[in-house]
């Protein structure tokens, strides 16, 4: 199959493993940086301009869109997907999953334990709203911050209704959520491939960190998910719709608690952890969805 890499970074290490991965597996891939794809809509011809030329026999495409350009990048996976492409991951679950609280609302319906959270418009009553996740310490978060940036821990009452004043002031939204004690600085990732963890690891905050993101100083370690945890990282992906998805929980007296669903998880930090060829089971899964559309096409011939 000809599979294009979204990327905006052909030198980044998921980009290289997924290049090689298809290469090993006799694919032809490519890498397309999704700023610089340009859309054209007319009528029944849905089509992207790529280097002054128009696109064309690309079989699947796999999205690695990043947080600061989720608007542009799921605008060019739409256009593939109108376009009869196939896609690793959909648009829309990109979409849903950035969202910290639109995510949070699907997997509470779904019945993913997730720690206690709240979500207000109004900054009047900031006490109530730390009442309401079970008093402080209280977390606080950035609806769309990532590697662990806008992630703040209130130790006190106090300290949480200024900082919450203080993101209110700046028109930022956020959400107030139960401080998880118990998982001492450390969380899980687990790794999803079509229905299935491929590879998981624990990682810990550096010394005196709350956060465990690589990105903040924390380290991965492999890990045996139990049976609970797999079930948790499996419904809560299945929830948002990602057939890929890299699922975040804390380790708690109640079980696993999941903290986000991450649509372009990193392949670098968990494959050094577990030694596993997790780029080779995104290809295997891409090259699978490519056969299930010729099927289809070929029933409906
Ligand atoms: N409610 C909580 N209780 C305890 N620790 C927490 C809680 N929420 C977050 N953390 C810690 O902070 C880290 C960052 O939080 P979170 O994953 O929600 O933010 P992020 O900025 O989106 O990170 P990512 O880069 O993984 O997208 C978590 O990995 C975890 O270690
Ligand atoms: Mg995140
Ligand atoms: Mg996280």
């Amino acid at each position: 199959m000809k599979v294009a890499i979204l990327s905006r970074e052909p030198k980044l290490y998921s980009t290289r493993r997924l290049v090689e991965a298809a290469e090993q597996r006799g694919h032809e891939p490519v890498v397309i940086d999704h700023l610089h794809c340009n859309l054209v809509l007319e009528k029944g011809q849905p089509g992207i301009i790529y280097q002054g030329k128009r696109l064309e026999g690309i079989d699947a495409i796999i999205p690695r869109i990043g947080a600061s350009v989720t608007f542009y990048g799921c605008a060019v996976v739409r256009q593939f997907e109108m376009m009869k492409v196939r896609t690793a991951i959909d648009s829309q679950s990109i979409v849903r999953s950035r969202d910290k609280l639109r995510s949070m609302q699907i997997l509470s319906r779904a019945g993913v334990g997730m720690p206690k959270t709240a979500f207000t418009n109004y900054s009047d009553d900031v006490p109530a709203m730390i009442e309401l996740v079970g008093g402080a310490p209280v977390i606080i978060k950035l609806l769309e911050g990532t590697q662990g940036l806008g992630v703040v821990l209130a130790e006190s009452a106090k300290a949480a209704q200024s900082v919450i004043e203080a993101f209110h002031n700046l028109k930022a939204r956020i959400i107030v959520q139960e401080f998880i004690a118990e998982s001492k600085g450390a969380d899980l990732r687990a790794f999803i491939v079509n229905g299935e963890v491929v590879g998981a690891m624990k990682r810990q905050g550096k010394e005196g960190e709350f956060r465990s993101n690589l990105h903040r100083g924390g380290s991965g370690k492999l890990v045996k998910l139990s049976r609970a945890e797999k079930a948790a990282a499996l419904l809560a992906a299945k929830s948002l719709g990602l057939g890929i998805a890299g699922v975040d929980m804390l380790q708690s007296t109640r079980g696993p608690l999941v903290l986000e669903v991450n649509s372009s998880p990193g392949l670098e930090g968990i494959e050094r952890a577990t030694g596993l060829d997790i780029a080779g089971k995104v290809i295997e899964y891409t090259e699978q969805l490519t056969q299930k559309k010729k099927s289809t096409d070929a029933k409906k011939a």
